[in-house]
């Protein structure tokens, strides 16, 4: 008998299930992350849970998998209520989840992966019995993977395919997918989710899967449900409605007229122009290339490139670290010299890859570090050159405390700070004024995924305002997910330059490895 559910674990079906949430509801602290949310995922459907960062998509699958313990609501499963207090609750009730990371052990072949996985996993395996068993568990699959390889040996999609395995070795026949193609080139992706679809139309499986893409779920889903700000917004059949609705629920009528107002006041108004830029390295060879590329008011341009392309020379370059050979720099037509006086007239603020070394004095305390921008002006300067410690700490205080920067005490020496807490506070300093230029080198390298997410989030926020953002980045994920054009850099110039909505991945690595040079800016 299983311990937390009114059904038998002997009942549980291995057919596809139906699952409901209902009036689910989750709060932490002064946030409800999750208000009342009540989905329907019908029996052998791929439905898709659509959202915008924060929207409470992965509370209300945690909720589901027992991770968390909901506030108020109940889960639904075949009709009958599951009460799912732990992760391994919901194993037993055959719900499984794959995770946007992948979980499986490198250094042990997949046969040795799935076997382990088992909650009566041996101690000691007994590959006679243990092969002709998978290799029939196998042979019943849509889909097959290399079973006496290592994982370490595996591609990306391979390794999505054998955590999507592992639940269906484990029987479970209700699984939730975290956004299962972030990992995957777009061929695998389609691979990975057509065969998945295939299996949920054939009854095996239900699937429920996040995700931010559109096209995936035009493409491959049947139902969806939409949150915003932890409310449900929306649900209904994903072949039937449109992209427009869909997003609509996303992200709300008031805010789709903002932003489509936004773009129509934005349009065609160049705020940072790079024209012709030429720079050398330290030995006289030119590293920057006559480049070409214009950033509109509102728009974020990605650069993208094989890292020594000329990237961190043209950041240089814009930080007023690099002398320009050639060319010249236009802010709202105006030549614009890297120089403190005109970063400050133009409001042209900046975000560099390692910031602890290229934006900070390490030894200086935190509140100092936050003032740098802002030391000669009143009110923290009122003496000349002196400093005043009172009114300096508390602009630092507010900033510290609006960007969440975790220090003990606004007097300790930043270079005490983890990498993500340094990247606020720079962003504390960078980010508090008005912003017309925002130029962006490898925000998120190293950072863990919270900080990942509220970086890009605050980047994303300048945007909104109306910040032209440079953003250069050897993430591509990264570029695709912030940008709304993207450029691609390489020798030294710019490449490709494409709206994000009419490229895709393998156009831009083809530009990357330098295949095609058909530039257009
Ligand atoms: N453990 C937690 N403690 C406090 N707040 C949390 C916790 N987990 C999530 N939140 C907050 O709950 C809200 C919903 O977050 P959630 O991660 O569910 O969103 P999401 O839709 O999955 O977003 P994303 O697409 O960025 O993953 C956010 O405001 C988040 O900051």
């Amino acid at each position: 008998m299983n311990l937390a559910t009114e059904i038998p674990a002997d009942a549980v079906p291995l057919r596809a299930p139906s699952l409901e949430t209902v009036g689910m509801t989750k709060i932490f602290g002064p946030l409800v992350a999750l208000d009342d949310v009540s989905i329907k995922v019908k029996s052998g459907s791929f439905h898709a849970l659509l959202g915008e960062n924060g929207a409470g998509k992965s509370t209300l699958v945690k909720c589901i998998m027992g991770f968390y313990t909901s506030d108020r609501g109940s889960v639904m499963l075949d009709g009958q209520e599951a009460r799912i207090r732990s992760p391994r609750d919901a194993r037993d009730l055959g719900i499984g989840m794959v995770y946007q990371h992948f979980t499986l052990v490198p250094c042990l072949t997949a046969a040795e992966n799935l076997v382990i996985s088992r909650a009566d996993a041996p101690a000691i395996f007994d590959w006679k019995k243990e092969k002709p068993r998978l290799e029939s568990f196998m042979d019943r699959m849509p889909f097959r993977v290399r079973l006496n390889e290592p994982v370490s040996g595996l591609s990306a999609g391979e390794k999505q395919k054998l955590e999507i395995l592992k639940l269906l070795y484990l029987e479970q026949r209700f699984l939730i997918l975290d956004e299962p193609t972030s990992v995957l080139t777009p061929g695998e992706a389609d691979e990975v989710l057509g065969l998945l679809g295939d299996m949920a139309r054939r009854g095996e499986v239900t699937v429920l899967m996040i995700s931010h893409k559109f096209r995936e779920v035009k493409a491959f889903c049947d139902g969806f449900t939409v949150l915003r700000r932890g409310r449900m917004t929306g649900a209904g059949d994903a072949q039937a409605a449109s992209v427009e609705e869909m997003s609509r629920m996303m992200i709300g009528d008031t805010e789709v007229r903002e932003r489509a107002e936004r773009r129509k006041r934005n349009e065609a108004q160049t705020v940072l122009d790079l024209a012709g830029l030429c720079a050398e390295d330290g030995e006289g060879r030119p590293v920057v290339k006559a480049l070409n590329l214009k950033v509109k008011a509102g728009e974020v341009v990605g650069i993208a490139g094989v890292s020594g392309n000329g990237q961190s020379a043209l950041v240089e370059v814009l930080a007023g670290q690099k002398e320009l050979t050639d060319g010249g720099i236009f802010i709202h037509g105006k030549p614009f010299e890297p120089k403190r006086r005109d970063f400050d007239r133009f409001k042209v603020f900046g975000l560099p890859e390692e910031p602890l070394k290229n934006a900070t004095v390490p030894r200086m305390s935190v509140a100092e570090n936050i003032a740098f921008r802002s030391y000669d002006k009143p009110p923290i300067a009122n003496m000349g050159w002196w400093l005043s410690p009172g009114p300096m700490r508390k602009k630092a205080e507010e900033l510290i405390e609006r960007y969440r920067v975790k220090t003990t005490s606004p007097d300790s020496p930043i270079e005490a700070l983890s990498g993500g807490n340094v990247q606020r506070a720079v962003l504390a300093r960078e980010l508090s004024g008005d912003v017309d230029v925002l130029i962006v080198a490898n925000p998120c390298f190293g950072l863990d995924f919270a900080s990942v997410a509220e970086i890009r989030g605050q980047i994303m926020e300048q945007r909104n305002r109306g910040a032209a953002v440079l953003l250069v980045s050897e993430d591509l994920d990264e570029i695709l997910e912030l940008s709304d054009r993207v450029a691609v850099m390489s020798g030294g110039t710019i490449s490709y330059v494409a709206p994000v909505e009419d490229t895709d991945r393998n156009t831009i690595g083809q530009h990357m490895a330098g295949g095609q040079h058909t530039a257009e800016h």
